[in-house]
């Protein structure tokens, strides 16, 4: 398998993402199907279309949901019964930093998960300070959440992930809502960390360089590769369905 070098200055993360014979359901309604997956790479995308199970998949990892069949383990834990455990091994960054948010500053927001870590309220203040230092924010520390842009809401959202410390990173679509020069500095970001990191996104221009790719296709394991040929018959197969029928693929 393709091995990104470039990363190899750092710690490699410790301890496999497991999936067996996975699935889940809702209302007898197959959303995953049996998947089987043991992850180790450092930089892994998971690719398809919208509503291809992606973001499941990304939930059943982080223990958010429990598998209706089959098991999931993430550094020998089962993430859903394990929480504090997983505050160490995996942090999330979702789609929609709005979704993530939940106090009005941002000092505040970035001190919570290092809180729930058991960190005293001095010790996660900061932690949180010398995160927002380290990348050249530390003037954000007392503003409100509110007044900042998509962009950087989703900024705040990754360094309260980073400030945890997780040995692995999911982050689902990170570039949507981001324009061009905000994309260039994230990528510039994640490439620089030393996490395992897990990008979901429906773009393979994202996963361009990936140590592993996934496609998930209809809840269910369609590929599974190196970066350059998974994105190839990706590509290929997006361009396919484009060229039908307005719809024609979309069941019912
Ligand atoms: N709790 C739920 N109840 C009902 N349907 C669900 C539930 N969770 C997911 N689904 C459905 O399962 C399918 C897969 O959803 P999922 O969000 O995992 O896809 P995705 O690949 O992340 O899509 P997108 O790129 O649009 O975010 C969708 O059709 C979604 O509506």
């Amino acid at each position: 398998m393709m091995r990104d070098m470039g990363h190899g200055t750092t710690d490699p993360p410790t301890g496999a993402i497991t999936l067996h014979r996975a699935s889940y359901g809702v209302q007898g309604r197959p959303i995953l199907q049996d998947i089987t997956l043991s992850l180790t790479e450092r930089r892994i995308g998971i690719l398809g279309r919208n509503g291809s199970g992606k973001t499941t998949l990304l939930r059943l990892m982080a223990g958010l949901v429990a598998p209706t069949a089959g098991t999931v383990t993430v550094e020998g834990m089962d993430p859903a019964a394990d929480r504090r455990g997983m505050l160490r091994a995996l942090g999330i960054l979702f789609q929609n930093p709005d979704h993530q948010i939940i106090f009005p500053t941002v000092i505040e927001e970035l001190s919570f998960g290092l809180r729930q870590q058991g960190h005293s309220a001095a010790a996660a203040a900061a932690a949180a300070q010398a995160v927002l230092a380290a990348h050249g924010r530390a003037h954000w520390a007392p503003a409100p959440v509110a007044s900042l842009s998509q962009g950087q809401r989703q900024l705040v959202c990754l360094l309260a992930v980073l400030a945890m410390r997780p040995r692995t990173i999911l982050l689902d679509e990170p570039f949507s809502g981001l324009d061009l020069p905000m994309q260039i500095r994230l990528t510039r970001l994640l490439d620089g960390l030393p996490q395992r990191l897990m990008t979901i996104t429906h773009d393979p221009r994202v996963v361009a360089g990936h140590d592993r790719v996934i496609w998930l296709d209809e809840g269910r394991l369609r590929a599974d590769g190196p970066a350059a040929e998974v994105a190839a018959a990706y590509q290929a197969e997006m361009e396919r369905l484009g060229a039908l029928d307005a719809d024609a693929d979309i069941p019912g």
